[in-house]
C-alpha cells in the first residue's frame, strides 16, 4: 500500500482521488508522498521512503527545493489552481483601499443604538467618501497565473493597466488582454501608477523589491497591494511611508508583528487561496501529480526537477533515475543496463539547472545488482524501478 502524509488539511475532493493502492498515514516516516499547503518543511528530516512532495498551492518558499532535489525528492506545485481566488480578493482589496468601506461599516456598528441613525448618516457619510478605480493606473508586477488574471480583470473594470514581468512565460503572455500595457521598467510602474500590486514568488531576487528607494519614487497617496509574500516588502520602509502619507494604504494578506501595527495597513489573514473552489482545485491537481509520478515516473509541474512525460507505464519495467546534470550520465546509465543484457525500448532525458532525469522503458526487469550499479554511478541521486 502506498502511503501519503498530509502536513496540512487537504480538500477531500483531492484525497478522494487516491486509488485503492493508497492510504493516508499520520506517520511521515513511512510516507512516499507528502501533500502540503503552507506548513514549513525547512526543518524536516526526510525519510528514505519519500519520493515526492506536492504543494497544493503556488508559493513554494516553505519547502527546501534544493535539499529535496539532492535527496531525489521531486517537489510539485499546482500552477494557476488558486489564481481566480486570489484575483477576486485583490479586486476586493482595491475597493477597500479606494472607498472607506471598513470605516463606514464600523460607523454603522458604533451608531447602532442611535434612534436617529437614518438621518444622522446623511451628515456623517461625507467622512467615508472615496474615489473610483476606473481611469486610475494600476501596475502589476509579475504576470504569471495570478498577475495576468488581475491585470485582465482590472483592465475590464476600466483601469489603465501596466504589466511588468521580465520572465513572462509564453503561456502567460497569451493569457494577457491586449489592453494591458507592457513595460520593461519597474521604475515606470513605481513612478506612474496609483495602485501597485505584487504577484511574484518570494525569491532571493524579489525579496525586499518594495524598499525605501522604490517607495520614494512612488506617487503621493499610492496604494500598494501585496497578496504574494510579506518578504517582498521592506516593512520598516513601508511603515514610514504610511506614517508620512506617501502610501495611502498597504493592503496585505500577510499578518506579522510589523504589518498588523502599521497605521493605514489593511491586513487579511492569508486567505487569498481560501475558497472552497480553490482548495478543491489545488488538492485535485496535487494528488494527480503525485500519483502520476509514483506510478509512472512522469513529472508535471515540478519546481525542482524537469518536466518529463512518457505516458502510462506499459512495459514490464520502467526505470527512473534522478541525477545531477553533468556529462556522461546517459552513457553510464545505459552502459550499466547494456552490461546486464537489458534492452531499452524507449527513453527520455531532461535537465533543469543542476538536476536531470532519465526515464526508461525496459524489455526486462533489472535485478538488485544492476540497480546497485546504477545507484553507484557518481552523480546519481535516486533510482526507482516501477
Ligand atoms: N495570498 C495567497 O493566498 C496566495 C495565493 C497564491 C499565490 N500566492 C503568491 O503569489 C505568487 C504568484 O503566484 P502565481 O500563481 O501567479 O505564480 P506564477 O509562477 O504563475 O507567476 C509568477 C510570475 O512572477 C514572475 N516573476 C518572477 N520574478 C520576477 C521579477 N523579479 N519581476 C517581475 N516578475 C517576476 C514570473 O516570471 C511569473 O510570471 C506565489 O509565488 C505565491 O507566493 C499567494
Ligand atoms: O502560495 C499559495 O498558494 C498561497 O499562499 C496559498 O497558501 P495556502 O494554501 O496556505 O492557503
Amino acid at each position: 500500500m502506498r502511503k501519503i502524509h498530509c502536513l496540512n488539511a487537504i480538500s477531500k475532493h483531492g484525497t478522494d482521488l487516491l486509488t485503492a493502492d493508497y492510504e493516508l498515514t499520520d506517520n511521515v516516516k513511512e510516507a512516499e508522498g507528502i501533500l502540503v499547503r503552507s506548513a514549513s518543511l525547512h526543518e524536516m528530516e526526510f525519510p528514505n521512503s519519500l519520493l515526492a512532495v506536492a504543494r497544493a498551492g503556488a508559493g513554494v518558499n516553505n519547502i527546501p527545493l534544493d535539499a529535496c532535489a539532492q535527496e531525489g525528492i521531486v517537489v510539485f506545485n499546482t500552477p494557476g489552481a488558486n489564481a481566480n481566488a486570489v484575483k477576486e480578493l485583490v479586486i476586493g482589496a482595491l475597493m477597500l483601499a479606494s472607498r472607506d468601506i471598513l470605516g463606514g461599516i464600523n460607523w454603522c456598528i458604533d451608531n447602532a443604538e442611535d434612534a436617529n441613525i437614518a438621518k444622522s448618516v446623511e451628515k456623517a457619510k461625507k467622512a467615508f467618501a472615496g474615489c473610483e478605480i476606473r481611469g486610475k493606473k494600476l501596475g502589476v508586477i509579475g504576470l504569471g497565473a495570478i498577475g495576468a488574471e488581475v491585470a485582465n480583470a482590472c483592465a475590464g473594470l476600466g483601469m489603465e493597466v501596466y504589466g511588468y514581468d521580465p520572465f513572462i512565460s509564453v503561456q502567460a503572455a497569451w493569457m494577457l488582454s491586449r489592453d494591458v500595457k507592457h513595460t520593461t521598467s519597474l521604475d515606470t510602474i513605481f513612478q506612474e501608477c496609483d495602485y501597485i500590486t505584487l504577484h511574484v514568488p518570494a525569491l532571493d531576487s524579489t525579496k525586499g523589491m518594495i524598499n525605501k528607494n522604490a517607495l520614494e519614487q512612488m506617487k503621493d497617496g499610492v496604494v500598494v497591494l501585496n497578496f504574494a509574500r510579506d518578504l517582498l516588502v521592506d516593512e520598516d520602509a513601508m511603515a514610514e511611508a504610511l506614517a508620512s502619507g506617501k502610501v495611502k494604504h498597504y493592503m496585505t494578506d500577510f499578518p506579522n508583528t510589523k504589518s498588523v501595527h502599521m497605521k493605514g495597513a489593511i491586513v487579511t489573514p492569508h486567505i487569498g487561496a481560501s475558497t472552497a473552489e480553490s482548495e478543491d482545485n489545488c488538492a485535485k491537481m496535487a494528488v494527480k501529480e503525485i500519483m502520476d509520478y509514483i506510478e509512472n515516473g512522469n513529472i508535471r509541474n515540478s519546481v525542482n526537477y524537469p518536466a518529463c512525460d512518457m505516458g502510462v507505464k506499459k512495459t514490464v519495467a520502467r526505470v527512473a533515475v534522478l541525477h545531477l546534470n553533468i556529462p556522461n550520465m546517459i552513457g553510464q546509465i545505459t552502459g550499466v543496463l547494456a552490461g546486464g543484457g537489458i534492452n531499452i525500448s524507449d527513453m527520455t532525458n531532461k535537465s533543469r539547472d543542476k538536476y536531470a532525469y532519465t526515464l526508461m522503458d525496459l524489455e526486462s526487469v533489472p535485478d538488485d545488482i544492476l540497480v546497485q550499479k546504477l545507484n553507484a554511478i557518481q552523480g546519481v541521486l535516486r533510482v526507482r524501478v516501477l
